[in-house]
C-alpha cells in the first residue's frame, strides 16, 4: 500500500483563521496519566461557544488568562479555578510578565529554571525544550471514546500524550471541531455513505459540506495564553499547518513532525495504552489504512507507506 501525498491534487478549500480569536481559560485542573500528570485546560473564546481545551504536560507552561486576578476573588476562588496562590502566584506572575516582553522570538525563560529561583513549580524539572512538541488535535467521538478504527483519531491522540510526556514538556490543543467541523450528526451520515463505497471526502461533499470545514483561530490563540509561541507541530496536515501560520508571524512552527501510525511498522508491539487496548493489528487496521489513504491523496496530508519503511531502513 503506498499512499502518496499527491500534489496540487488536494480538494481541501483555502480556509482561513481569524485573527483575532481572544480566548479566556476558565479552570485548569490536574488529570492523573500513568508516567506524570497533564493539567488540562478549559477555554471559552470569542469566535464560538465551545469549550475547547488544551492538555500541558510541563508544570512551567502556564495560562496568562486564568492566571490574571479576577475582581473580588479569594484565595480559595483561585485554587478551585486551578490558579496559583501566596508565593507560587508571585513566580508564576512574574514569569508570564517575562515572556510578554521577551517577545515571540526569544526562547521562553522561566524563574523555575534559574539558579537562584523559588522552587514554584515542585521537584518535576525538566530541561527548557526551546520549541516543544505541540499537537492541534479535533474532537472524535468515534475514534476517541468508541474507539473507532474507522479512522486513527484515538490512536493519534493517545501517540501525541505519548510523544509530549516522553519529551518532558509540550500541550494538546483540542479543538471541538467534530468531523473535521461538521459535528457528530453529519460524520454519522457521512460514515454511511462511506460503507456505501464513498471515501471521507465525497461522503462530505455528498452531504454538502466542504470536505474539511476547519479553522484555527482558537488554537492559535490558546497557545498564545499558554506562551507558546515557537513550536515543533505534529502533524501530517499541510493545511493546519497553513492556516496556523496565518499571514502573523507570532507563530513560530519550527518543524512539523509526521505522526506515521504505528501499524505500519513490521513490528506493531510498543507500550503505549492505546495499542494495548486495541492490540494494533494489521488486518483490524484495514479501515483506517482507508482513511489515510484518502487524506494522503485526496486532502494533500503528507503520509507515505513508502517513505516511511525508506526511513526506516536508512535509519
Ligand atoms: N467528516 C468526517 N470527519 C471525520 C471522519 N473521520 C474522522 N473525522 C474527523 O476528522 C478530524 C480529524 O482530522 P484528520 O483529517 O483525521 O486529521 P488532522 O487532524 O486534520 O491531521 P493530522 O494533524 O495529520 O492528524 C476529527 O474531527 C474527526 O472527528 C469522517 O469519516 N468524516
Amino acid at each position: 500500500m503506498a499512499y502518496a501525498a499527491a500534489q496540487g491534487t488536494s480538494v481541501v478549500a483555502h480556509r482561513e483563521s481569524k485573527e483575532d480569536v481572544g480566548v479566556e481559560c476558565k479552570v485548569r485542573a490536574r488529570i492523573p496519566y500513568p508516567g506524570g500528570h497533564f493539567y488540562l485546560h478549559l477555554f471559552h473564546n470569542s469566535e464560538d461557544n465551545k469549550e475547547h481545551l488544551a492538555i500541558v504536560f510541563g508544570d512551567d507552561v502556564r495560562s496568562a488568562s486564568l492566571e490574571s486576578v479576577q475582581d473580588g476573588e479569594s484565595e480559595m476562588d483561585r485554587k478551585i479555578r486551578g490558579a496559583s496562590t501566596g508565593a507560587e502566584r508571585q513566580a508564576i506572575s512574574k514569569a508570564i510578565a517575562r515572556r510578554n516582553t521577551a517577545g515571540a522570538s526569544e526562547p521562553l525563560q522561566h524563574p523555575a529554571f534559574e539558579p537562584d529561583a523559588e522552587d514554584a513549580f515542585g521537584s518535576s524539572r525538566v530541561p527548557i525544550v526551546d520549541a516543544p512538541l505541540v499537537r492541534i488535535h479535533s474532537e472524535c467521538f468515534t475514534g476517541e471514546t468508541v474507539s473507532s478504527v474507522r479512522c486513527d483519531c484515538g490512536y493519534q491522540l493517545a501517540e501525541a500524550m505519548r510523544l509530549i510526556q516522553q519529551e518532558g514538556r509540550g500541550a494538546i490543543v483540542y479543538l471541538r471541531q467534530e468531523g473535521r467541523g461538521i459535528g457528530l450528526m453529519e460524520k454519522l451520515k457521512a460514515y454511511n455513505l462511506q460503507d456505501m463505497g464513498h471515501d471521507t471526502v465525497d461522503a462530505n461533499l455528498l452531504l454538502n459540506h466542504p470536505a474539511d470545514a476547519r479553522t484555527y483561530g482558537s488554537a492559535r490563540a490558546i497557545l498564545a495564553d499558554l506562551g507558546i509561541s515557537k513550536l515543533r507541530l505534529l502533524t501530517n496536515n499541510t493545511d493546519k499547518i497553513r492556516q496556523l501560520r496565518g499571514n502573523k508571524s507570532d507563530l513560530d512552527i519550527v518543524c512539523h513532525v509526521p505522526m506515521y501510525p504505528r501499524w505500519w511498522d513490521e513490528d506493531v508491539e510498543d507500550e503505549s495504552s492505546y495499542s494495548r487496548h486495541l492490540a494494533l493489528k494489521k488486518d483490524v487496521m484495514r479501515e483506517a489504512d482507508r482513511y489515510l489513504k484518502t487524506k494522503a491523496e485526496r486532502m494533500g496530508h503528507m503520509l507515505s507507506l513508502e517513505s516511511h519503511h525508506a526511513a526506516h531502513q536508512t535509519g
